[in-house]
């Protein structure tokens, strides 16, 4: 029997511990203010990006949103940003991925003041976590974390597998598995023998963007099995990078999708908020 780890309830945790934190810091006389911006009118980024605001409202956090469209310019956006920089009632700064072609995304995280960088996708936020030192950590592999953790799953010692090796999951999926002590492997495209590297996994984490591609035949017996995939196909029907009914036979704990990460990577970016005013 597999336990299910129910991301619904572990956020709605987290988020309500945050809005107690948040209530004791308004009484002090502190507002905390998250700023989004959304380029384009892209549907799934709407709704994550709706999500967010509900999430804010829910915790007593301040949110600005900047809705711009599609032909915005890079150097519009930049400005934007630097302006949101300097204010100071800005605590923390998101602008939704994927930007539109025209606009070099690795600039657009680089001007985002390290101070506001609630998402943790600036290079000094990567570093800083690489090298164990203070900064944000990246909302979805934070939460997996949580995930596992909260689930009474230890990680210290364990084998940890993550599959992907983007810069916002795999990368440092890999750091905070490794910071928990865990003994690390990260694959991706060029892996060989995949489904034997994943299978010595107690911890497995999927992020590889192919739905359902991860069934029972890579899973070792009891293992922990974490879906941070998302996908809609066109009856709006959402699906993980992990086949839940073939994997859910063989694993020991096992995320859904959706209820899974996708609601722990909105509760992280809370925390990171509040967060954000030991940072200024
Ligand atoms: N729930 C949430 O909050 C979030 C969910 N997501 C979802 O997570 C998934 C991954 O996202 P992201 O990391 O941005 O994806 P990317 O496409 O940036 O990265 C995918 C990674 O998987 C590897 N990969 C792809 N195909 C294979 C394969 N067949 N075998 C082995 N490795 C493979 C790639 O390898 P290589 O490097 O060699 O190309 C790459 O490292 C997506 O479904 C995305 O929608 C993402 C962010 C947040
Ligand atoms: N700057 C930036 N930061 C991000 O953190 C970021 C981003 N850009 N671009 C896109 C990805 C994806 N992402 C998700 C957030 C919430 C859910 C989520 O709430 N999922 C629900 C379902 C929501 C639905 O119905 O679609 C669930 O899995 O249960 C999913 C995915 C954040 N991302």
């Amino acid at each position: 029997m597999y336990k299910l780890i129910d991301g619904k309830v572990i956020s709605k945790q987290i988020k309500d511990e945050l809005k107690e934190k948040v209530a004791g810091l308004k009484a002090e006389g502190v507002e905390i203010c998250l700023a989004v911006i959304q380029v384009g009118n892209d549907p799934a980024s709407s709704v994550y990006v709706g999500n967010k605001k509900k999430a804010c409202e829910y915790i007593g956090i301040g949110s600005l949103s900047y809705e711009l469209p599609e032909e915005t310019t890079e150097e519009e956006l930049l400005a934007l940003i630097e302006k949101l920089n300097s204010d100071d009632k800005v605590n923390g700064i998101l602008v939704q991925l994927p930007l539109p072609k025209h606009i070099d995304e690795d600039k657009v995280i680089k001007t985002i003041s390290p101070k506001k960088d609630v998402d943790g996708f600036h290079p000094m936020s990567v570093g800083a976590l690489s090298i164990g030192q203070p900064g944000f950590v990246s909302c979805t592999p934070a939460g997996v974390i949580q995930l596992i953790k909260r689930s009474g799953i230890e990680i210290e010692g364990k084998e940890c597998v993550v599959l992907g090796r983007s810069n916002i999951v795999g990368k440092p999926m890999s750091m905070l598995l490794l910071r928990e002590n865990g003994t690390v492997t990260v694959c991706h495209s060029r892996t060989k023998n995949l489904k034997e590297v994943c299978r010595r996994a107690d911890i497995l984490v999927v992020a590889i963007g192919k739905p359902e591609m991860i069934d029972a035949s890579y899973i070792k017996e009891g293992a922990t099995v974490i879906d941070v995939g998302i996908h809609r196909d066109e009856n709006n029907k959402l699906c993980g990078d992990v086949d839940f009914e073939s994997a859910k036979e063989v694993a020991g704990a096992i995320t859904p999708v959706p209820g899974g990460v996708g609601p722990m990577t909105i509760a992280m970016l809370m925390s990171n908020c509040v967060e954000s005013i030991n940072i200024n």
